[in-house]
């Protein structure tokens, strides 16, 4: 198996930047507006197509006018104020509509103060259209030949005051974003995905949506857009494994965002009143949200907050995950829009430090199950080839006719069971020839993993891979050899030593996983050959089968009349079918195997995160009652709404089940929630017992509070009335054990989970 392409990085037009394996930086891009006629002077310049400079004296300060004040920043490529339409998106885009096609996902988006032309590069118009509608041009022109194997659907949203609106169908009212537990897998809920196989149609969707935006005049641009536009575009490739009856598939799935931010802005600039305010307030925030973003990544932070903004959570695919990402900064040249300039061009070098790993989607979905349609394919062949038979009227032997009763009989049985036997050897064999495919399957895919490391070294290497194994890999330890004869000549300038050195480590770490990914390409090489040889020893076996069985049904009109023959048939095609309806069974179950499964796993996920609300629950409870903390009338009612909900659903089924919540009291009795706890249940030992006033011995020490640490805890406090409030008291349970769900069933849980990811 071999990859299909070798990921577009690695073209010569494309200036995108890889780092270790997989690993590549955001490409920067920033493209200057063309200084409109109202604007005095420009402050800003495109040196090449890589530099910027901008001026940072003041001009009108004769005494600071000093050139050597300007500051000149580098990007992947900049964009000057001629720059075309067409430019921008062959630079930037046009390889990313490639990725996506190979099952990559991809993100552009357009990023930079208000006014400096976001939405024109992003949307554009009639005579001068943007990224957005070249990218969708070039996906149906790539697919417009294979519409059977293609399936493309978009979907288009804006982000307008932190509320997510479905451009294609606004009617629908505000969407919510939901995440896993983990804050992966970020989705909109209710969001429409539209599938449509013409551009026509897609285009005509593009601007229902662009109509649908929230666009306002400001001060500062006449068609200001007052949210953050996400279009996305999925393309799956279905690519059938086998020639003839496309029983087995494999499905490439690739995703394009294209992105228009809202541009930040100043309100004295864009003299913004009330709603307008308002919505700038929102604008900033979550570009300012995204801005820390970028400066942690872009510091290499282990820990980074997409959570402060439905903006960043968005886009959190986009800046550290499984994405091809491009940032195109927009800025004005205009003198007046210096600072503007100056912090976007901050923002997009700090950018260019960050780096994103985007691996390929490939699904062999349903794989097992059309293996075993395939089977249930062959077996209804030969049950047609079965029925042909007995309708044919074949000569008999004269023998036939001298046969007595039993002789006839003891004949039929004979060969009855030697029919049954030699069929019952068929299906063993082809049993045997689905598994010696899965597991091809598997050492296939993880070949095509290896070639990709491979290739990926290989273009950053500057070596066009051309998945000849035995070239590649001489090469490979051509280039190591020589390298290590450079690093002993000791070939450093003193200058570059600490230089050269890191740049070497990073060298050596590459080459040994090159060599690794070499040597498990070997092995994995070496099995592929072994277990194929064995496929084709089993293939001439079953063949060998099959011409036994059609022998043995050849001498039938010999041996047996019309009658006694037709019976052997007939039993033959029953047999047949009920291995062909067994194996549609097998499937089905495999089929509803995995749903099950996939349930199974998201009751366990909400059952860890109700049982996660409820430790916290139960905790700051505890931590409120301890400091005697006065709590607000509000929060104090909810506690009891809590209370009673709880013991509401405790009476009404006095059979614990993990469905109800049990209350507070009952689970903070549990191990799990024991700071230090030994795991023990209750002090007597016979089960779990509520805390209280009465028995708290039994409840681990917490720390001493004081005001600030209960705002960690709980966030801010709302309010502080005058009086100390107690938490309404625990009203009597029956008793109720707590349903295994604390220690062992999370860590099952938590591991599951785990399992699940790989599904
Ligand atoms: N490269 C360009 N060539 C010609 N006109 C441009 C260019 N860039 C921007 N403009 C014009 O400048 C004006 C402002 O541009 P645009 O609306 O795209 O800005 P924006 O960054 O999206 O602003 P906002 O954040 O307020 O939505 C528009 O009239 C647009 O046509």
């Amino acid at each position: 198996m071999t990859p299909e392409t070798t990921p577009s990085s690695s073209g010569s037009d494309n200036p995108k930047r890889q780092l270790k394996g997989a690993e590549e930086r955001l490409m920067v891009a920033v493209r200057i507006r063309p200084l409109k006629n109202d604007e005095p002077q420009r402050c800003l310049f495109a040196i090449n197509k890589k530099n910027i400079v901008i001026e940072d004296s003041d001009r009108s300060d004769v005494l600071r006018q000093r050139r050597s004040y300007d500051k000149q920043y580098s990007f992947d490529v900049v964009f000057g104020e001629n720059s075309t339409q067409e430019e921008v998106y062959k630079v930037t885009t046009s390889s990313l509509v490639q990725d996506v096609l190979n099952g990559y996902n991809a993100t552009v988006f357009a990023y930079g103060p208000t006014g400096a032309g976001k939405t024109h590069t992003m949307v554009g118009d009639s005579s001068q259209p943007g990224i957005m509608v070249r990218a969708l041009n070039d996906i149906f022109e790539a697919v417009k030949e294979k519409q059977d194997q293609y399936s493309v659907s978009m979907s288009y949203l804006e982000l307008y005051n932190e509320q997510i609106r479905d451009l294609l169908n606004p009617s629908s009212g505000y969407l919510e974003l939901r995440e896993d537990s983990r804050g992966r897998n970020i989705q909109v809920a209710g969001l429409q995905e539209i599938s449509t196989t013409s551009t026509d149609e897609v285009m005509q969707l593009l601007q229902k949506g662009n109509k649908a935006r929230t666009i306002e005049p400001t001060a500062m641009n006449k068609t200001s857009s007052r949210s953050h536009a996400l279009l996305s575009v999925t393309v799956k490739h279905s690519v059938p494994l086998d020639k003839k009856e496309h029983l087995r598939m494999r499905i490439k799935q690739g995703r394009l965002f294209m992105i228009d931010l809202a541009g930040s802005e100043r309100a004295n600039k864009t003299k913004n009143r009330g709603k307008r305010l308002q919505e700038g307030a929102h604008i900033n925030r979550s570009l300012l949200a995204l801005g820390n973003c970028i400066n942690a990544l872009s510091g290499g932070a282990r820990y980074v907050n997409y959570r402060d903004s439905k903006l960043t959570r968005l886009l959190k695919e986009a800046l550290s995950g499984n994405c091809r990402t491009v940032m195109i900064a927009h800025v004005s040249p205009s003198v007046t829009q210096k600072d503007e300039s100056r912090n976007t061009l901050i923002y997009a070098d700090r950018a260019n430090n960050i780096s994103t790993k985007a691996e390929r989607n490939v699904l062999d979905v349903s794989y097992h199950v059309t293996q075993y349609q395939t089977v249930i394919n062959e077996l209804r062949d030969e049950i047609s080839r079965l029925q042909q038979k007995m309708n044919e009227e074949r000569p008999r032997s004269a023998d036939v006719r001298r046969m007595n009763a039993e002789e006839r009989s003891n004949e039929v049985k004979k060969l009855r069971e030697q029919i049954v036997e030699t069929f019952k050897t068929q299906m063993k064999l082809r049993r045997k020839l689905m598994e010696i495919d899965s597991h091809l399957l598997g050492l296939g895919m993880e070949a095509e993993r290896q070639h990709l490391i491979i290739s990926h070294w290989e273009s950053r290497n500057n070596k066009l891979y051309k998945n000849s194994v035995n070239e590649s890999r001489a090469r490979t330890q051509q280039s190591i050899r020589r390298r290590k004869l450079v690093s002993v000549d000791g070939f450093r300038s003193a200058g570059n030593e600490q230089e050269g050195e890191e740049e070497g480590d990073f060298e050596v770490e590459g080459e040994t996983a090159i060599q690794q990914a070499w040597g498990e390409l070997g092995d994995i090489e070496r099995e592929q050959e072994r277990w194929s040889e064995l496929r084709s020893h089993i293939e001439q076996k079953l063949e060998v089968c099959r011409q036994r069985g059609v022998a043995l049904e050849d001498k039938l009109p010999s041996l047996l009349s019309s009658d006694d023959e037709r019976e052997i048939l007939a039993l033959m095609c029953r047999v047949h079918e009920l291995e062909a309806d067994k194996m549609a069974l097998q499937s089905e179950r495999l089929v509803r195997q995995h749903e099950l499964r996939r349930r199974d796993l998201l009751i366990l996920r909400y059952d860890r995160q109700r049982q996660l609300c409820e430790e916290i629950i139960t905790r700051q409870r505890q931590l409120i009652e301890e400091g005697k903390i006065k709590l607000p009338p509000d929060l104090q009612e909810l506690y009891q709404f809590y209370q009673q909900e709880i013991h509401a659903a405790t009476y009404t089924d006095l059979t614990p089940s993990t469905e109800k919540l049990p209350p507070i009291s009952k689970i903070y009795s549990d191990p799990i929630f024991r700071r230090g706890g030994t795991g023990e249940s209750g002090s007597d030992g016979s089960g779990p017992s509520p805390p209280s006033s009465a028995d708290s011995d039994d409840i681990p020490a917490l720390p001493t509070l004081n005001d600030e640490s209960i705002d960690r805890v709980m966030g801010q406090v709302v309010s502080r009335p005058g009086a100390p409030m107690r938490l309404p008291p625990l009203p009597p349970s029956p008793t109720l054990r707590l349903p295994r769900t604390s220690t062992s069933h999370m860590r099952r849980a938590i591991s599951e989970d785990r399992i699940g990811e790989g599904i």
